[in-house]
Formats: C-alpha cells, sequence, structure tokens
C-alpha cells in the first residue's frame, strides 16, 4: 500500500492484488482446491473400491450362477449315485434285477440330457467269488439309448479296479462321493466326469455305484452369465484341466488312446501358460490356490498321506499329487465356502482374450473341487459406474462450491466488509478536507468494535487537537482577537457577498503612535499589557458585529461591513467609529501604576474597489496610516490613490535605491558656508543620486524613503566617508576648510554602530576631527533625550562636533539644550525665507540667536538667498551663512574651483560675497 498526494489530498490506493477482499477470496480459492482435490481423491479411492466391489460382485454372480447350474446337476448325479450304491448294498447279487432296476435309475427323468451313463462296479470276487470284473455299466450312445457295455469286464482288457473314477471312491465312508477327474465325451467331445459313491456291506467296501456326468452346454452357459458384462468366463477341473474355454480349440490336444485311437481331451492350464504366456499370472493364481489347498488340508496327517499313498499305488492313473489332492478336496469338501481356497478375487493387467487389464475371480465348487473362473474387463467396469461416479463428483462439486461461497460470504460480512467500511469512512475524512472529522458508527463486533472505538478516541483527542490548532491558527493568543488569517477570510467572504448582498465594508487598519517606545523602555510584558488594554477599549468601542483582529505587534484592523445603498453612508459611518476609537484612547491607560497617555494613528480602506482583494485592501489602510504618522499621529484619514501613488513610488524607489548603493549611483554636493566676509568657512555635504532613468533626484525625494526602509545606514555611512575623504583631498591640496557638515537622520544616529562608523572614517582618512560637524534634527533630541546626550557626550569625546539642523522647527525644549554638548544652531530656512516681512519669524531668528549667544553656541542661518536677509542676520549677531545668495551646492569639482577662486580673490569690500553663478 502507498499515498499517494493528489492536489494535496491523500489517496491511500494499494495494488488488487493486497486487497483483504481479494486475499480472503484467494485463500477461499485456494481452500476449495485443496477440498476439491482431496474429494476427488477420496471419491477415486472409494471409486475404485466401488468399481472393485460391483466388478467382483458381478463376477461372483455370474460364478454363483454357473455353480448353482451345475449343482444342479451334481447334487441330481449324486443323489443317483448314492441311490445306486444303496440298492447294491440291498439288492441281492442278481444280474437280472440289476439289468432290470439300474437303467430306470440311471435314466430317471429328467436327467437325460447330462447324465450320460453309469453302473455298478463290485470289488474283485466280492459279488461273485469267482468272477473278478463283473460290472454292470450302461452309457448312451449318441441317439441317447442307454446300452450296455461289457468294455470292462474283458479278460483282455485293463479292468475297472484301478481306474482313477474307482480307487478314491472305494475308500469313502457310506454316503461319500467322488468326483473323478474330468475326460472328453468321445461323441461329443463335451467334457464328462464321474461322479462314484461306495459301496458297501457291514463296513466294507463292496465296490462302486458311478454316474457318468456330461457337461453338455457348459461353455454356453458361462457365455451367458457373462455376456452382460463383456467379459467371459471358463472352468477348470481339480486337476487343472481345462473343462471349458471360450476359444475351445486352444485347450483341447488330441492324445493316442491305448489301442491307438486317436482321443481328443483337454488340457491342463499349466501346459496352457507355457504356450501362451499371457495367461501366466492366472495360471499362477490357480497354482497358489492349489498350493494354498493342498497345505492348508491335513494331507500332512499319517492317515492323508497313507490314503493318498494308497489311491496313487492302486490306480494307475492317479500321480501321488493327483492322489494329495483327491484326499485333499474329500476333506476339504464342504467345508467353509468362504475360504480362500475357494473363492480369489484379484486384478490383472492384461488378459490373453481381451487384452485389456482384467477382474477376475475364482471360485471352487463344493465336492466337484471344479475351478469356475470369470473374467471382467476394467473398462467394462469403470464403464458401469462412470456415470454414477460423475454425478457423484458433479453434485459434491456443487455442494462444495457453495459451502466455500457461503463461509466466503459471512467471512465477508463479518470481517472484510466491516474494515473495508471502516477505511472508507477514514479515506472520505482524508479526502474531504472540508468536512467535519466525524466519529465512527460502531456497530461493528468483537476486534473491530474495540478498533472502531481506539479510532473513534483517537479521533476524539484530534477534534480536541484540531480545535486548539484551529484557535492558535485563527486567533491571537495574547489578546483572543481574531487573527490576520481570520481577518482576511472575513474580508474575503465580505467581499464574495458583495455582488449577492450588496455589501460595503471599511478597514481601519490601526496602529498605536510610540509603542516601540514603551516597549523597549517598561519591558515586554508592559507593552503587552498595553495591547490587552487597547484591545479591550476597541472591542468595547464597536459594534458586536463588527471585527477587531490584531495583526501583530501593535496593528490592529477594525472590520466593518454594511449593507449600505451608498457608499457614502459608509464613509460617513467609517469617520465615525474611527472618531470613537481615536476617542476611546483619550482615557490615560494605567501600566505598572503609572499612567500613559496613548494614542493612535488609523488609516481607512473601503471597498468595494476595482481591485477588490484583502491584501490590496490592508495595504491601502496602511498606507492611509502611515500618511497619518508622517502628518503628526493621533487621528485617521482615508486612503486615496496619491497615497498610492506615493506608496508605488516609495517601493519603487527603495529597490532601486539599493541598487544605487551598490552600483556608486550616489555622489555628494558641497554648498558652502560663510562668513559675514563671504569667506568660505566650510561646506555642507549633500548627497545627490544619478538615477538611470530619472536623472539626478534630490535628496527629499529619497531620505525619507531610506530611513523608513533601512537603508539610511548603509547611505549614511556611505555619505560620511565620502564627505571625510573629500575633506582630507581638499586639505591635502592647500585648501585648507574650517569645517565638513554632514547630516544625520534619526535611525541613523540611533543605529548602534554610529559611533564606530563616524571613529573609522575620521581615523581612515586621517581628518582632525574638530572640522566634522554632524548636523542632527530637533526630532533626534526629542525622541530619546537621554540616550542622544549619551551618544552625543561619546561623539563629542572623539573631537566632533555637533549642530541642530532646522533649529526651532521642532519640540525644542531650552531645558534639553542646555544639557545636550552642542556645538552649533542652524536656524532653519523658513524662518529666513520670511525674516524680513514676518516679524514673528524675526523674533524667533532674534531669539536663537540670543539662545545660541547665551549658551555659547556657533549659530548659521540656512536658507539666505538675498541681501536683506544677511543684514538683518547680521544686524541679530548671526555672522555664519548659507545659502543660494552665495551659492548653490556644488559638484566636488565646482568646490575645489570656489575654494581656489576664493583664495585669489581675497580682496573685498564690506565682506559679502554673493554667489556669481545664480
Ligand atoms: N540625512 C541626510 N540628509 C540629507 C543629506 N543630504 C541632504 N539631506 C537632506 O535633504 C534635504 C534636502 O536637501 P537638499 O535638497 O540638498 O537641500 C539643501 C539645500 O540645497 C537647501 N538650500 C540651501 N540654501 C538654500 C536656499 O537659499 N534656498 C533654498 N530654497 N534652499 C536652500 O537646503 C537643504 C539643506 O538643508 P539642511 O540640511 O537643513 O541644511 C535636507 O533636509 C537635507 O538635510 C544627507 O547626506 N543625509
Amino acid at each position: 500500500m502507498g499515498i499517494n498526494s493528489i492536489d494535496n489530498k491523500a489517496v491511500f490506493s494499494f495494488k488488487w492484488y493486497e486487497s483483504l477482499k481479494f486475499k480472503i477470496a484467494a485463500l477461499f480459492l485456494v481452500l476449495f482446491f485443496i477440498i476439491a482435490l482431496s474429494v476427488m481423491l477420496i471419491l477415486n479411492t472409494f471409486a475404485e473400491k466401488m468399481i472393485q466391489d460391483e466388478a467382483y460382485l458381478r463376477l461372483n454372480n455370474a460364478s454363483s450362477e454357473v455353480i448353482s447350474e451345475l449343482e444342479r446337476h451334481t447334487i441330481l448325479s449324486s443323489t443317483l449315485v448314492d441311490t445306486m450304491a444303496n440298492l447294491a448294498e440291498q439288492l441281492p447279487y442278481d444280474s437280472e434285477s440289476y439289468y432290470a432296476l439300474f437303467p430306470q435309475v440311471i435314466n430317471y427323468k429328467g436327467t437325460e440330457a447330462f447324465i450320460a451313463g453309469g453302473g455298478i462296479w463290485p470289488a474283485p470276487y466280492e459279488f461273485n467269488e469267482e468272477v473278478e470284473r463283473h460290472s454292470f455299466f450302461w452309457a448312451r450312445d449318441k441317439s441317447g439309448k442307454l446300452n450296455f457295455y461289457n468294455n470292462y469286464n474283458e479278460k483282455m482288457g485293463m479292468g475297472y479296479h484301478h481306474e482313477e473314477w474307482y480307487v478314491p471312491a472305494t475308500h469313502l465312508l457310506e454316503g461319500g462321493v467322488y468326483w473323478s477327474k474330468s475326460y472328453t465325451d468321445p461323441y461329443s467331445l463335451e467334457p464328462m466326469v464321474t461322479v462314484s459313491a461306495p459301496i458297501t456291506k457291514a463296513k466294507k467296501n463292496i465296490g462302486v455305484a458311478t454316474i457318468d456326468l456330461r457337461l453338455d452346454g457348459l461353455q454356453q452357459l458361462l457365455t451367458k452369465v457373462t455376456k452382460s458384462f463383456g467379459g467371459y468366463a471358463f472352468a477348470i477341473d481339480r486337476n487343472g484341466t481345462f473343462l471349458s474355454y471360450p476359444e475351445i480349440e486352444q485347450v483341447i490336444s488330441t492324445v493316442k488312446n491305448r489301442d491307438g485311437s486317436e482321443l481328443k481331451s483337454f488340457v491342463n492350464y499349466q501346459d496352457f501358460s507355457q504356450q501362451y504366456p499371457t495367461f501366466m499370472p492366472l495360471s499362477q493364481l490357480l497354482d497358489e490356490q492349489r498350493q494354498s489347498l493342498l497345505s492348508k488340508l491335513e494331507t500332512n496327517t499319517r492317515f492323508g498321506k497313507k490314503l493318498s499313498a494308497t489311491i496313487a499305488l492302486n490306480s494307475y492313473q492317479i500321480s501321488e499329487e493327483e492322489a494329495n489332492l483327491i484326499v485333499a478336496s474329500l476333506f476339504h469338501s464342504r467345508s467353509n465356502a468362504n475360504d480362500e481356497t475357494k473363492r480369489v478375487n484379484v486384478q490383472l493387467k492384461d488378459d490373453l482374450l481381451l487384452h485389456e487389464p482384467v477382474f477376475v475371480s475364482i471360485r471352487v465348487m463344493p465336492d466337484t473341487y471344479w475351478k469356475i473362473i470369470t473374467v471382467m474387463p476394467y473398462s467394462q467396469s469403470v464403464g458401469a459406474i462412470t456415470a454414477t461416479y460423475k454425478q457423484l463428483i458433479f453434485y459434491t462439486f456443487i455442494a462444495l462450491l457453495f459451502t466455500v461461497f457461503i463461509i466466503w460470504l459471512v467471512i465477508r460480512h463479518i470481517v472484510s466488509s466491516p474494515i473495508s467500511h471502516l477505511a472508507q469512512q477514514v479515506q472520505y475524512q482524508v479526502d474531504d478536507d472540508h468536512s467535519p472529522m466525524k466519529l465512527f458508527d460502531t456497530s461493528a463486533k468483537g476486534e473491530l468494535k474495540t478498533l472502531v472505538e481506539i479510532f473513534n478516541q483517537r479521533t476524539a483527542q484530534l477534534l480536541h487537537s484540531q480545535k486548539k490548532v484551529e484557535k492558535l491558527a485563527h486567533f491571537d493568543a495574547l489578546t483572543g482577537l481574531p487573527n490576520r488569517r481570520m481577518l482576511i477570510n472575513r474580508i474575503n467572504n465580505k467581499l464574495a457577498g458583495y455582488d449577492r448582498e450588496n455589501c460595503f465594508g471599511a478597514l481601519l487598519f490601526i496602529d498605536i503612535d510610540n509603542f516601540k517606545r514603551i516597549n523597549d523602555s517598561l519591558g515586554h510584558d508592559v507593552g503587552d499589557q498595553l495591547l490587552l488594554r487597547v484591545a479591550e477599549r476597541f472591542t468595547q468601542t464597536v459594534r458586536k458585529e463588527d471585527t477587531v483582529a490584531r495583526l501583530g505587534g501593535d496593528e490592529f484592523v477594525v472590520l466593518i461591513t454594511k449593507n449600505y445603498t451608498f457608499s457614502k453612508q459608509l464613509n460617513y459611518e467609517s469617520t465615525v467609529v474611527a472618531q470613537k476609537l481615536v476617542e476611546a484612547m483619550q482615557a490615560p491607560i494605567s501600566l505598572n501604576n503609572q499612567l500613559h497617555h496613548m494614542t493612535i494613528s488609523i488609516g481607512i480602506s473601503v471597498f468595494p474597489q476595482q481591485r477588490n482583494c484583502s491584501d490590496e485592501l490592508l495595504r491601502q489602510a496602511d498606507t492611509a496610516m502611515y500618511r497619518v504618522k508622517a502628518k503628526g499621529k493621533n487621528g485617521y484619514c482615508f486612503f486615496n490613490t496619491e497615497m498610492q501613488e506615493r506608496a508605488f513610488r516609495r517601493v519603487e524607489i527603495e529597490q532601486s535605491l539599493r541598487v544605487a548603493l551598490d552600483t556608486n549611483q550616489l555622489f555628494l554636493v558641497y554648498q558652502p558656508q560663510v562668513d559675514n566676509q563671504g569667506n568660505c568657512l566650510g561646506a555642507e555635504a549633500l548627497v545627490r543620486w544619478t538615477h538611470p532613468d530619472k536623472g539626478v533626484l534630490s535628496p527629499i525625494e529619497f531620505i525619507s524613503i531610506a530611513e523608513e526602509c533601512g537603508l539610511i545606514i548603509e547611505l549614511g555611512t556611505w555619505v560620511i566617508d565620502a564627505a571625510c575623504a573629500q575633506f582630507k583631498t581638499w586639505s591635502d591640496n592647500g585648501n585648507h576648510l574650517k569645517k565638513i557638515s554632514v547630516n544625520v537622520s534619526p535611525k541613523q544616529f540611533r543605529d548602534i554602530n554610529f559611533v564606530n562608523i563616524v571613529r573609522d572614517a575620521i581615523k581612515k582618512h586621517q581628518i582632525n576631527p574638530k572640522r566634522l560637524i554632524l548636523e542632527i534634527t530637533e526630532g533626534i533630541v526629542i525622541k530619546d533625550i537621554s540616550d542622544t546626550i549619551d551618544k552625543m557626550t561619546v561623539l563629542k569625546s572623539l573631537g566632533v562636533r555637533l549642530s541642530i539642523d532646522d533649529f526651532g522647527t521642532g519640540y525644542s525644549s531650552l531645558r534639553y539644550l542646555k544639557e545636550l554638548p552642542l556645538d552649533q544652531l542652524k536656524i532653519d530656512q523658513s524662518f529666513v525665507r520670511d525674516i524680513i516681512n514676518q516679524p514673528k519669524d524675526a523674533m524667533i531668528v532674534t531669539t536663537i540667536i540670543s539662545i545660541a549667544n547665551n549658551l555659547e553656541l556657533n549659530v548659521i542661518a540656512e536658507g539666505v538667498e538675498n541681501k536683506e536677509q544677511v543684514t538683518m542676520l547680521i544686524d541679530k549677531g548671526c555672522m555664519q551663512f548659507q545659502g543660494y545668495y552665495f551659492s548653490k551646492p556644488k559638484t566636488a569639482a565646482d568646490f575645489t574651483q570656489y575654494l581656489e577662486e576664493q583664495a585669489i580673490d581675497n580682496v573685498h569690500q564690506f565682506g559679502i560675497k554673493p554667489s556669481t553663478n545664480s
């Protein structure tokens, strides 16, 4: 996040990805994906399991269907063979009755399709002590008719007592049956098995009854039940010989019969797997199952081993391993149908016929120990379940998405929205500078509520500070009056409202006369007290709707606004207010138990004017106030354009005077001062300014400005230095003047360095200090008498002489005159001018000359313009003169020439030498 500034407004901005909303949304998106992935993983696992379970269920159902169909035949066959064994046990040994009875049993109605034959097989010499082989065997021919066959009784043949279907049955208990290994029907090539039951008499085996079962349509049955899932099934017998296979040709081999004839028979799965390696995994499973069966069954018991050894020994058709299997299956036959030796479900990567991953189920039929192997393609299983799975995934995703969305909404409502709301409120306050600072609403809860409360606490503190700052910013700390800023605001408001409200106004710019004197002499605390009293008087004098403001120092402004029809009314009212303010100051003010008479000067500017601007109005009022000061203070006056022009001129002069000082535009002229013989005694140095545009300017045009702006210090220093330099030049050139006078302005005199400046000039130019006369005005003396006396005394100690210039025009005090270390009085030219015509002026001149004589001061008259004036002045006792009658001020070069001429022309009549050059 960053803070940018546009139009001084802070804009709190941040990247979109930094926002709380985005982060929460992103978090939930990530959360969503994690949950979704987890769900998918879980669902996948479940789906896998479901697919497997579904596949095995279907496979087992198919196997069960096959097994139950087969068992319908095998159970019936078992029952028939058991019946035959029982009959044989009960019936007397009578061939005729055998021939009559047993075919009927074998030909039991409804079994014709699968019972291929059967018979009674007496043990050797058991039915007839003389006959070893006397079997009764019937088999169906191609037409299905039962025929008696005597093959097994032939003397040359192998007989039947060592047949694989005979030997094991002789070891069974009564009621037990033995299922032989499979063989092929010579006609139909259908697989066949024989079920044998022992014939027992007095607990002794006397023979075996058999039923031949043709597994007709086994493959069709297997095909039918596996058709629905696109797989297939096949069966193998106990020994691992195929009973069926979809590709029947692959599992049939041709073997030579004992009589040389060819016999087709099914191959063993182990041989088959050698031929077809893809079958190997299945073959290994069958091996494992076979081994498991063998290991589980109690073949290692003595009885079992002995029995299997006996069986293997007695039958040339049974190997030892087969004998073990036979014994094992006999023991195990109907126990624990869920035993893993009887039920195996696996998944194989590849299948010989389907060429894809498959689910395989191996089920063992009880009694016969045939194995039904069903195979289902994996794709088929997945396909069956995919739709459901997809739906499940879809709804889960929707539910998840919805849940995440709801949680996101809740969190947004609880966390991010309140924070955003809070941030908006803060932003609004930051953006809108003009709206007042507000407290935030506290509808939030928990930690956010605390946060808002802390914010509000902080805001309250800020509001408090803001009020303080506002007060400081808009009110004067000392008087509590509106300050300059507030005054300007109010003036601007009034100016803005003029057009609408016909509003007129006046600014009364007030300055306390001689405030500085009080402040400097009595200290700032007393100065502050004075300001407070004055402020009180002003506020008590004006109306409440008027504004009294303090600009700083001793400057106050009263703002009067009214809705007048004519501006003259305002002029009148302003005059009244100004008058009242001046009068309000008439009562003395008590400061430090002393009464002080204070006066004020007021400058008034009125508006509207052409240049409607608060600064301009203040400047105008200020200018008018200065005018009052210049005219003697304690009064008021309205601003006018002449003042304005004066003010502009003043500024212009001030600016160019600075340049003048730096670029030697100033020069001195010298006006001779003569005695009553017309001899030049000395000169008054008078400054001139060669203005680049205006030509040579009189000091009247710039000395007072230099005084006001302080440039007089620099200017006066330059004058003293230049005058001393010139005096030295004249002296060095043999033009010995008795004195050189230099004018000193009040500010210059009061400058703390003034004495040093004078001392430095004297020292620098090596002049006799007694030749230097500093002319100071009466104003300087009056302003700060004790300080003036001190400074004059120091100057006197340097040897410098002092003259009062324009004597008689100021507040001359004879008492002060007595105390001052003076050398000369200079009679002001205003008295000299009318000395002939105005008896009063003549009287003043007489008085001044008298005072000077009495105080033993030199006296010189200035502004002497004619002979009559000279004569009268001499009559009155003044022997030194300066004026146009003798000479106007001259440039240094002209004055030098003047001095040289004077030296040559030293013959005078009556001593008075008027000016020869006008
Ligand atoms: N602080 C300083 N003040 C100075 C300096 N130089 C001059 N001044 C003061 O300026 C005022 C005007 O001076 P200026 O224009 O030079 O006028 C002087 C004379 O020219 C004039 N004068 C002299 N004789 C006559 C006359 O017969 N008739 C007549 N109308 N005018 C005459 O009087 C001025 C001298 O007056 P003063 O100084 O009082 O002797 C003036 O007040 C100067 O003081 C300066 O460097 N510093």
